[in-house]
């Protein structure tokens, strides 16, 4: 927060003039004009993390589950229509703002869906963060797919940092899956967090990783 422009100290009122024979005086000082300033403002990122993933893999709960920020969870596809932010405090006094955007589906690049709507709200954010649901077997066609659409979209933040969440570990074979998700993605240097979003697992873990992310990215693009 600042002060974009201060006020001028304020006159004095018809009250402050009163006397006991004038009790509604007709004066008043006027107060000293304030500062005018101009500011060009430029919308930089719109968060420093955007959670990328398919409808139901659970991004809105786990933003609720780090922040305070309360975007509605249900079991159907496109609960999330917009993105919603967060803001996740550190001990340092530093904060990171996350996104949780609208599921992604196949062809959305295509405008299938809430499409390119979407992919513009991702286009902000500094590093991605994908979440996949590892209660499936295949969850690196999953990533594949994603990264795809966005490809398609903008080679440019296809190539944005990126880590994977691997959710709802709690459920059957879900640290199974998320072992082989880790494995395969170790290959291409991308790391990859189980967490349970729902449960709270791991998620102190992730919330240092999207940090150091965060902290290289802006370190680079200075
Ligand atoms: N068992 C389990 N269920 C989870 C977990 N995370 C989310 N869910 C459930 O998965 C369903 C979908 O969760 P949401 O957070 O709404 O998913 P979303 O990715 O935001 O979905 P869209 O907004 O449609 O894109 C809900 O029923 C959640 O309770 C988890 O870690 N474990
Ligand atoms: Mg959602």
């Amino acid at each position: 927060m600042f002060v974009a422009a201060r006020g001028g100290s304020g006159g004095k009122g018809n009250s402050f003039f009163a006397t006991d024979t004038e009790q509604s005086p007709k004066i008043c000082e006027y107060g000293a004009e304030g500062e005018d300033v101009s500011y060009n403002l430029e919308l930089r990122s719109m968060a420093d993390v955007g959670f990328i993933g398919f409808p139901n893999a659970g991004k809105s709960t786990l933003l609720r589950a780090i922040s305070r920020a309360k975007p509605k969870v249900a079991s159907y596809a496109f609960t999330t229509l917009k993105p919603h932010l967060g803001i996740i405090p550190y001990d340092d006094y530093e904060h990171l703002t996350v996104a949780d955007l609208p599921g992604l589906i196949q062809d959305s690049h295509k405008n299938k869906g809430l499409g390119i709507q979407f992919l513009k709200h991702a286009e902000r954010c500094s590093v991605l963060l994908f979440v996949l649901d590892v209660s499936y077997q295949n969850t690196w066609d999953h990533f594949d797919s994603l990264l795809f659409e966005l490809e398609n979209f903008s080679p440019q933040l296809a190539s944005r940092p990126k880590i994977i969440a691997a959710n709802k570990i709690d459920l059957a074979d879900g640290e199974e899956n998320a072992k082989e998700l880790e494995k395969r993605m170790a290959e291409r240097d991308i790391l990859v967090i189980p967490i349970s979003a729902k449960m709270g697992t791991n998620l102190q873990k992730l919330l240092i990783e999207m940090r150091t992310f965060v902290d290289d990215f802006k370190k680079k693009d200075l």
